[in-house]
């Protein structure tokens, strides 16, 4: 295991301290979220009582392949507990997610649970969001005049930089497990994450943008020194 590896799941393993039997429990996407579900399964297989909503198919299919038992959020719209990864943690636990493009799926989890507990390498921690290129979902139609929306829309809330559709590794587009489409937002310096939230939210043919505020309440960080929790104020 990489030294990075091993730092995601030191902030995993924490997180399941939080988790008790009879839990209902989003589970996260990515590499860092993988090691929770790789540990959930532990303990699952050990006698723990939960139910798992995925925020994405692979967390579906890693989680079903390791016998994690699986339910929908039509099934439990509400859940007590949300574990996911995070691309970067800013001021008051501000978070970008979706580099992996679960975002829609991330966020409409995150927003059912009573609590969302971000977990990550120390790395992931900055002073300003942006550094991080922005995912932002939009639909299979009139992108270019999607495009021209966001550009106005970050202006609007002091950003600029370039938009890039994203690829698959082999080239094809990148598309979610929604059907959409990301544009990858190089803002670099997000100095208002409320305002630009709320301006992308407002251009038709956008789904959802990967800015999290107010839905992560405690972020685990795992770094050289040990591991840090921290909680929003
Ligand atoms: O769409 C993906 C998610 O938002 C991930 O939680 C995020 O990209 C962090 O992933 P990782 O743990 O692999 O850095």
């Amino acid at each position: 295991m990489t030294d990075a590896d091993n730092l995601k799941r030191q902030a995993a393993a924490q997180a399941l301290e939080y988790v008790r039997s009879g839990m209902k429990l989003g589970l996260g996407t990515g590499s860092t979220a993988k090691h929770l579900v790789d540990l959930l399964a532990l303990r699952v297989n050990e006698g723990l009582e939960v139910v798992g909503v995925p925020t994405s198919e692979a967390t579906r299919a890693q989680a079903e392949s390791l016998g994690v038992p699986l339910g929908t959020l039509d099934e439990h719209p509400v859940l007590d507990l949300c574990i996911d990864g995070a691309d970067e943690v800013g001021p008051d636990l501000t978070l970008i997610k979706g580099g992996g493009g679960a975002l829609l799926r991330e966020k409409i989890v995150a927003s059912a649970a009573k609590q969302m507990i971000v977990i990550a390498d120390a790395s992931k921690k900055v002073e300003v969001l942006g550094t991080f290129p922005l995912p932002i979902e939009v639909v299979d139609f009139g992108v270019a005049a999607i495009r021209r929306g966001i550009d106005r829309a970050a202006r609007n809330a002091g950003c600029h930089g370039l938009l890039t559709l994203r690829r698959r590794p082999d080239g094809h587009v990148f598309v979610t497990d929604q059907g959409h489409l990301i544009l990858d937002a190089a803002y670099h310096s997000i100095t208002n994450p409320q305002a630009l939230a709320a301006e992308l939210s407002n251009v038709p043919g956008v789904v959802e943008h990967g800015l999290f505020i107010n839905l992560a309440s405690r972020v685990i960080l795992a770094g050289a020194g040990g591991v840090t929790v921290i909680d929003r104020a």
